[in-house]
């Protein structure tokens, strides 16, 4: 009755409207001097006060601790099957048979299995071959060896039949002449058997071990280039793809890929060529129950792969709601301070309970299937063990075939069946897995992260010009948020952009920080156009950004603020926490600088947060600051400490002040008011108020909104 509410744009934010482009002049000021920050009207405007709940929830934050989903443990490849020949001589050729279909079953049932939310995209990409070449290569040598010795393993798996037959002949021999010396006959078969299943053993130990290292390995090395490559990415690839899906690549994908590759050596290999050889013995002992066979198995094989193939679509839905349900879970709890501050617990419930319903009906939908599966081939498998021992038997009687010679045949047909099913399904989830792992790690940024010019620090002033910028983000290509935008930021003044929610003024800051590129005009540094600078050199070194919703990672605050430079030593570290305010409180924690601050800073309050992220970026003494709304987050007392250290921290350099709350920007030495994604308005505080237009407008607004 209570149906969920759909999930899709919970979290989306307004398109801009059709905007009339004003095409003001370039503005900028030029009178050196102090800008002191004055906080004298505390009052928050509205929609800072929405953002201080939905901010907290890290919704609008550029940055993000990255999640870390604990990888499934390992698969390793199944056993041989020379325990069956064992079983097979108590006459329990049907279990054997049925346990190889159990295990195509098994993994069928695991591949619905929970697991972290996957990526769903609309196109499954290509396997690349030769990338995966680059991996395997180094392991070629231990690889080699497994392939060898499963190989071995299976050229065991076919002679032992023929010696099992051997032993068999002794022993019926023996009952049947009543002949005295039993031992003494059956000695030396059964020594060799015996030699071959620890010759057998060994082997398998040998490529298991050997299998897994290349494994271990080969994955590795994917997850380290995947997350590199990750991390290279434009941000425009983080805004189209969420956070989920990116770590599910590099997990559950790379785990999946790997178990797939391992059973492909470990049980495809053996079985190709156990078949291959078996066959040829099959023909050996019987080319009239070869030919009975070969009539039966291909219809067999026919009939496995048509239901195979339907089996292996339902396992991909399941798959697909399974992660449904886990993505979810992941945003409820993810956002549970939310979840909670709206008293939305129960809804989340039953969105997850719908989810997890519909993902128990597949899976249920699955097991009738396999079920079927398993049923149908048991039967089927054991007709044919039934169809043996009755043409077998007849050939017997015909003196044409002898009961070892059953026996073997017997047993080397149930090896040539085995291992098929389960491998077919394994083969297409790696490749699928391997592909989406591959079509991520050779994705090329169009802005990387490092190369090009970078000014030499005593020439370094801190000159910036936006000219005639127009953008449009890459996700919403068709909605123009910056219209022939134009501004100058002379060297150590502060400029604020006030303006409309959503007319572009955070976008401001993120085409500073080169986090994406103007779809056409320029931004220059002293003159040289940034998309010809070191794009490290300007995000490391030049430009200090602090966000309304600082980031933190879940370590001590020392590595927090060292964050900003990473050989900065002890000193410089306490430095900058003095400069932003943050020393005492930090040494008022017992564990000092050593606090671990929680999952994104959530044991450290708003203001302490935001001082934090203040040393964090003073650290690298940047001569550009840019501050997105700083000090809107925060309640007045918390804003009183934040507005001191940012005070501090302004002088000397090039400012870029991003606010909400006009008081706080009144002696800014230049106040643009940013609508519909150009310059409507530019001048001093004094002067905008006098002109009476939209800048007055917002000012009188935000007084009489005040409590
Ligand atoms: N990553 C993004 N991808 C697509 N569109 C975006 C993205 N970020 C912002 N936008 C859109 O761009 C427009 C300008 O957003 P921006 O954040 O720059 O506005 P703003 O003036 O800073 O707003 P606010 O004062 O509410 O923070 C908005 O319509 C917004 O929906």
């Amino acid at each position: 009755a209570n149906s969920p509410p759909p999930r899709c744009g919970r979290w989306g934010g307004a398109s801009p409207g059709p905007g009339v482009p004003l095409n003001p002049p370039a503005v900028g000021v030029g009178c050196p001097g102090h800008v002191r920050l004055t906080h004298s009207v505390p009052a928050p405007h509205p929609e800072s006060r929405s953002r201080c709940v939905a901010g907290r929830a890290g919704v609008s934050c550029l940055l993000r601790a990255p999640g870390r989903l604990a990888p499934r443990p390992p698969v390793l490849p199944c056993g041989p099957l020379a325990g069956r020949a064992a079983a097979l001589l108590g006459g329990v050729a049907v279990l054997g048979a049925g346990a190889a279909l159990a295990r195509g079953a098994a993994c069928c049932q695991e591949a619905a299995s929970p697991g972290p939310a996957p990526a769903a995209p609309a196109l499954e990409p290509d396997f690349d071959w030769a990338e995966f070449w680059t991996f395997l290569r180094p392991q070629l040598l231990a690889l080699s060896a497994a392939i060898v010795f499963a190989l071995g393993v299976a050229l065991l798996n076919i002679r032992i039949p023929m010696l099992l037959g051997e032993l068999v002949n002794v022993v019926a021999r023996c009952s049947q002449q009543h002949l005295g010396n039993y031992l003494h006959q059956v000695r030396r078969p059964a020594l060799r058997l015996l030699l071959l299943y620890s010759l057998q053993g060994l082997l398998t130990f040998s490529y298991i071990v050997l299998l897994a290292r290349v494994g271990e390995q080969v994955a590795g090395s994917m997850r380290k280039t995947l997350f590199a490559s990750l991390l290279r990415q434009d941000v425009a690839f983080f805004d189209a793809n969420r956070t989920g899906q990116l770590v599910n690549r590099l997990t559950t994908d790379i785990q999946e890929f790997k178990s797939s590759f391992k059973l492909v050596i470990s049980q495809g290999l053996r079985s190709v060529t156990q078949t291959v050889g078996c066959f040829a013995s099959l023909y050996l002992l019987s080319p009239k129950l070869t030919g009975l066979l070969l009539v039966v198995m291909p219809s067999l094989v026919g009939a496995g792969a048509l239901i195979g193939s339907i089996l292996r679509s339902l396992s991909r839905q399941a798959q697909e709601q399974v992660a449904k349900a886990t993505g979810v879970a992941d945003e409820a709890l993810g956002n549970v301070r939310t979840v909670r501050a709206f008293a939305m617990e129960d809804t989340e419930v039953a969105l997850y309970c719908h989810e997890v319903d519909r993902s128990s009906q597949l899976n249920e939908k699955l097991g009738v299937g396999i079920a079927a599966f398993q049923g149908l081939s048991n039967m089927v498998l054991n007709c044919i063990v039934l169809g043996t021992i009755f043409v077998g038997g007849s050939l017997m009687a015909g003196e044409e075939l002898s009961p070892g010679d059953l026996m073997s045949f017997m047993v080397a047909s149930q090896t040539v069946q085995s291992p098929t099913p389960s491998l077919s399904l394994q083969v297409v989830r790696g490749l699928s897995a391997g592909a989406r792992v591959f079509e991520f790690m050779t994705l090329e940024p169009t802005v990387s992260l490092s190369g090009g010019d970078q000014i030499p620090s005593h020439s370094l002033l801190g000159h910036i010009c936006f000219q005639d910028v127009c953008f449009s983000y890459p996700t919403r290509p068709g909605c123009p948020v910056l219209r022939n935008f134009s501004l100058t930021l002379p060297p150590c003044k502060t400029v604020a952009i006030v303006g409309e929610s959503g007319g572009g003024k955070s976008t401001v800051a993120a085409l500073l920080e080169r986090f994406y590129e103007p779809t056409q005009g320029a931004i220059t540094l002293d003159g040289c156009e940034l998309c010809t600078l070191d794009p490290s050199w300007l995000r490391g070194q030049v430009i200090g950004f602090i966000s309304q919703e600082p980031a933190l990672f879940g370590t001590t605050i020392l590595e927090n603020i060292r964050f900003g430079k990473p050989d900065a030593s002890d000193a410089e570290v306490y430095a900058a926490a003095q400069l932003a305010n943050a020393d005492s409180f930090i040494r008022s924690f017992p564990q000092g600088y050593g606090t671990i601050v929680g999952e994104r800073g959530v044991m450290l309050s708003g203001g302490q947060k935001q001082r934090v992220a203040i040393a964090r970026a003073l650290l690298k003494n940047p001569s550009v600051l840019i501050l997105d709304e700083a000090t809107s987050a925060l309640d007045t007392e918390s804003e009183q400490a934040v507005q001191e250290a940012l005070e501090r921290a302004m002088a000397g350099r090039t400012v870029l002040v991003i606010a909400h709350r006009l008081s706080t920007i009144q002696c800014a030495d230049l106040i643009v008011v940013l609508a519909r994604g150009c310059v409507a308005e530019a001048g001093t505080h004094a002067e905008l108020l006098r002109r009476g237009g939209l800048y007055a407008e917002l000012v009188r607004r935000q007084a009489t909104e005040q409590p």
